[in-house]
């Protein structure tokens, strides 16, 4: 079976700087896999790069058997790509369901009218905000926007979910509701690439990790080997602990 994502050779330059150099990695269909490193290593700049929200200057990326590497952003979430962002960036004077509804127009299926609805609504009950749809965003509470975020990925019905730190900002108890969403999503067979900093999250979804460093893939494997490698604590915490 082919790799519902293929990542080769990929290459990003913000004027001197080499945010990314040379990353290639896979994922599995149905794979969750967490992609770590240091502030400023270079991950969040691969997301934008996935999602054609940034024009790589060197590499490919295919989505199953498709090159997406110079798609613009509408096109590649066409393709069946969905992300959600570091800080939830609802459209304020529409309400929960309206906003979920509009990325209705992003996915690659049609739906209207009722069917429309009824989408929105499943996806809403899926992330915990069964029948709030009419709500006002202004009134939902931290963990509900990120419900409300990941439900807005979902409604375009991606093959590929890109989560970058979805769950930062969570205490205890909500985290183990996000955790548990992912897993229930894991469980549908979502494939996922997850960009975390906080590492219970990582060892509690991911099998499989890929390290970043200074715009580099550092590491790469089975979470538990992975994050146990002297390279990946000295990139995180410094040579000392190594
Ligand atoms: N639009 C941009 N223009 C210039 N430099 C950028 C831009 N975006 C990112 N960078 C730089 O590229 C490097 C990688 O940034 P990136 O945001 O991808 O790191 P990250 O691993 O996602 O970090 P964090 O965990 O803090 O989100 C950093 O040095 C950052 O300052």
């Amino acid at each position: 079976m082919s790799e519902a994502l293929q990542i080769s050779n990929l290459h990003k330059r913000f004027g001197g700087l080499i945010a990314v150099r040379d990353v290639s990695f896979s994922l599995a269909p149905g794979e969750v896999v967490g992609l770590l490193g240091p502030n400023g290593s270079g991950k969040t700049t691969v997301m934008n790069m996935i999602s054609g929200a940034l024009p790589c200057d060197g590499g490919t990326i295919r989505l199953g058997q498709t090159d997406i590497t110079k798609m613009k952003p509408h096109r590649v979430a066409k393709q069946g790509v969905a992300r959600t962002f570091q800080l939830v960036r609802p459209l304020p004077t529409l309400t929960v369901g309206e906003n979920v509804l509009l990325s209705l127009a992003f996915g690659h299926r049609r739906h209207w009218g009722r069917e429309a609805r009824e989408l929105v609504e499943e996806k809403l009950a899926f992330v915990g905000l069964a029948g709030r749809g009419d709500e006002q965003v202004s009134n939902l509470t931290y963990i509900d926007q990120k419900r409300m975020e990941m439900a807005r990925a979902l409604a375009s019905e991606p093959e590929l979910l890109l989560l970058d730190e979805w769950l930062a900002g969570l205490n205890p108890s909500e985290l183990k509701i996000g955790i548990d969403l992912v897993q229930h999503l894991q469980g549908q067979g979502m494939t996922v690439l997850l960009v975390e900093h906080i590492m219970e999250a990582v060892r509690a979804l991911c099998s499989r990790c890929i390290v970043m460093s200074a715009g580099e893939v550092i590491a790469e494997g089975p979470s538990a080997e992975v994050l146990a490698q002297p390279a990946v604590i000295k990139a995180y915490l410094g040579d000392d602990h190594a």
